[in-house]
């Protein structure tokens, strides 16, 4: 077991426990209305709750859209912090701050901006809006096309550009999930520290975990599209709720 790991399992109530959504807890699907959390998800997660101090979804979603996508209502202790950190749900509560004014820009221009290109989607998440290329004919090229305009777009209207796995999204800017990971540290006094993701925007909550000064693990989910540096990495969804499963388990064996 790697050291930093070792920490987690002998001390656990000192251990925060962060995982991204899709690509991480939900495997990617064409449709971002279809993503659920992998079947054996809300057991293994419920499970791990009851056994560390801190569990804590960090994502790009709205934190209501990940709580009903993961059916994650009832996982004990669970913190979900949506949009990079601007939102909070907790114990069934969610607190949001204000949409930002440039989103009624961005709603008004998106769709003449992305017209040439069949099969893009605009999802409106509320207090962000992402642009999606997979389900065109040629999704890379799509993204490569929208970049520009929609980094013109977001200049524009005082928001930030968040690139994903064939997504644009356009959102306010001022934090990031690697802010969000680091003050929930802070609030947890946490003494280790492990992190799951799959995706670009999962990279500063990595960082976060390196120079935190905690015992640290990273974790990517690993996939065809994207191939990052980590600690551990898994195949997927399926791979992480197993790497869950084998930390509980590990924490269950020491308890007297
Ligand atoms: O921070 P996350 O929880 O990983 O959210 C990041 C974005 O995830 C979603 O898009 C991704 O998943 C979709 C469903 O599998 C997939 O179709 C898309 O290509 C991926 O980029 C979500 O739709 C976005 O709003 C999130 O920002």
């Amino acid at each position: 077991m790697i050291e930093a790991l070792e920490a987690i399992v002998a001390d656990p109530a000192g251990a925060v426990v962060g995982l991204d959504f899709d690509g991480t807890l939900a495997p990617i699907v064409p449709d971002p209305e279809s993503a659920r959390i992998h079947p054996a998800g809300p057991e293994a997660l419920a499970r791990l709750g009851g056994l560390v101090g801190s569990l804590v979804v960090i994502t790009g979603r709205p934190a209501a859209t990940a709580v009903e996508y993961g059916s994650l209502a009832g996982v004990p202790g669970l913190v979900v912090l949506g949009h990079y950190g601007l939102e909070r749900w907790e114990g069934g509560e969610l607190s949001s701050p204000p949409p930002h004014p440039g989103l009624i820009t961005v709603r008004a221009e998106l769709p003449t901006l992305v017209a040439g290109i069949a099969g893009v989607g605009i999802e409106d998440k509320g207090r962000a809006v992402a642009v999606h290329t997979r389900r065109t004919a040629s999704p890379q090229a799509a993204f490569d096309a929208l970049a520009g305009p929609v980094a013109e777009l977001a200049a524009e209207t005082g928001l930030a550009v968040e690139p994903g796995k064939f997504v644009l999204e356009l959102r306010p800017p001022g934090t990031d999930k690697g802010v969000a990971l680091g003050d929930f540290l802070r609030e947890r006094s946490a003494r280790s520290v492990l992190f799951a993701g799959d995706d670009l925007g999962d990279l500063a909550a990595f960082e976060a975990v390196r120079t935190c000064g905690l015992p640290g693990v990273t974790v990517f989910s690993g996939s065809a599209e994207l191939s990052v540096e980590a600690d551990i990495v898994v195949d997927g969804p399926a791979g992480v709720v197993e790497l869950l499963g084998s930390i509980s388990d590990a924490i269950a064996a020491r308890r007297p």
